[in-house]
């Protein structure tokens, strides 16, 4: 079996140079039978397919290695290795192996067989607000863990992040780690751009990118399931990026008639134009519409024990659990409660 692993010494700022995953290099017909197409975006085609010794299913990307005429092998490269960085984040989809055909790197990735939450925002009928908070707390929990490594996403929107199953509705996975960077290896980040409706104000001023970039991506994403609308997307390019700079958002009753004010003041939280006035992932997973009684449990994800108290009032085997989750030495605590007691004497 030909093997090989491929790396890169050159990149921009925050580009992992170095994946360990062995590649292959026989034909992955060979082995697996492709059953059928799954997504695709702008360099990345991915397929479903089926491990013929064993019938297992796999998600197949196959991305190109040349795009516009440049040689994109450096992309490719850096995306296998923050998988691997991320490879025991229960949050993140998993990778398995790796081909290299003439014109593409296939990565094998666990199969999420529930698609897309962004199937959920555009339905006509959303999820309940219990649902969306357990995959809320799901995808904070993979944020967090990402970060804690120094890796922030810069993608996410509700199109990656996938579920394991539809019915009954599964746990999150976060995909597509093209625009993810590491921080503070090479100076500062700046100039990456993603899709116009789900970019931060930072990006579009050029300002630097932090791990807040991601926090205003869950607020997007938290508003879209919850109204089924997207907060910031508007006729043209011009006019989104305008309300984005702007924080141009509709909080009107009517959009949120469903769900309670926890939810909107949470939302509020996320969609703030300063970077550093937003709350970390930890911080978030101690809001108490995350902990809100009726809310459903996320199955745990393995942290070592831990005992003590805490200012929210969530059931005790899920206080547990964010309480492990907020052992990073950098979690600063935001103060939720005060801060609602002030939401509550204006209006949301
Ligand atoms: N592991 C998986 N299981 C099931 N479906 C998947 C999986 N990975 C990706 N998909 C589907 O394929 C789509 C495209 O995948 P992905 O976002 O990784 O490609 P991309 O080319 O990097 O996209 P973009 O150009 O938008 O950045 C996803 O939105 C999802 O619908």
């Amino acid at each position: 079996m030909a093997r090989r692993r491929l790396d890169s010494r050159s990149g921009p700022a925050g580009l992992l140079a170095d994946a360990q995953t062995p590649v292959l290099t026989e034909p992955l017909d060979t082995l697996f039978e492709i059953t059928g197409e799954l997504g695709r975006g702008k360099f990345a085609v991915v397929k479903k397919c089926v491990e013929k010794a064993t019938g297992k299913v796999f998600a197949a990307k196959f991305m190109r290695k040349r795009r516009r005429g440049r040689d994109c092998r450096a992309e490719v490269i850096h995306e296998m290795a923050v998988l691997e960085v991320a490879r025991n984040n229960p949050r993140v989809i998993n990778l398995h192996m790796a081909y290299e055909t003439e014109h593409d790197v296939v990565l094998l990735l666990e199969y999420a067989a529930g698609g897309e939450i962004f199937d959920h925002c555009v339905s006509d009928e959303l999820m309940s607000e219990g649902q969306i908070i357990r995959l809320i707390r799901q995808t904070l929990e993979g944020i967090h863990l990402l970060h804690q490594s120094n890796v922030v996403h810069l993608d996410l929107k509700p199109q990656n992040i996938l579920l394991t199953s539809l019915n009954p509705l599964g746990d999150i996975k976060i995909v597509d780690f093209g625009l993810a960077r590491r921080l503070g290896s090479a100076g500062e980040l700046r100039e990456i751009l993603g899709t116009p409706e789900y970019v931060a104000p930072e990006i579009l001023n050029y300002e630097p990118i932090t791990t807040a970039t991601d926090l205003w991506s869950v607020g997007v994403i938290t508003y879209m399931l919850v109204t089924g609308e997207s907060p910031f997307a508007d006729e043209d390019k011009q006019q989104t990026f305008l309300n984005v700079s702007q924080v141009n958002v509709d909080y009107s009753r009517e959009a949120f008639s469903r769900v309670s004010e926890l939810a909107v003041h949470f939302i509020q939280k996320l969609l703030v134009k300063a970077p550093e006035d937003r709350p970390s992932a930890a911080d978030c997973l101690s809001h108490p519409w995350l902990w809100q009684q009726g809310s459903e449990p996320s199955p745990a994800v393995p942290r070592t024990p831990r005992s003590g108290g805490s200012k929210c009032s969530a059931p005790p085997e899920d206080l547990e659990d964010k309480e492990n989750i907020l052992e990073s030495p950098h979690a600063k605590r935001f103060r939720f409660e005060e801060d609602l007691v002030a939401g509550r004497e204006g209006s949301l």
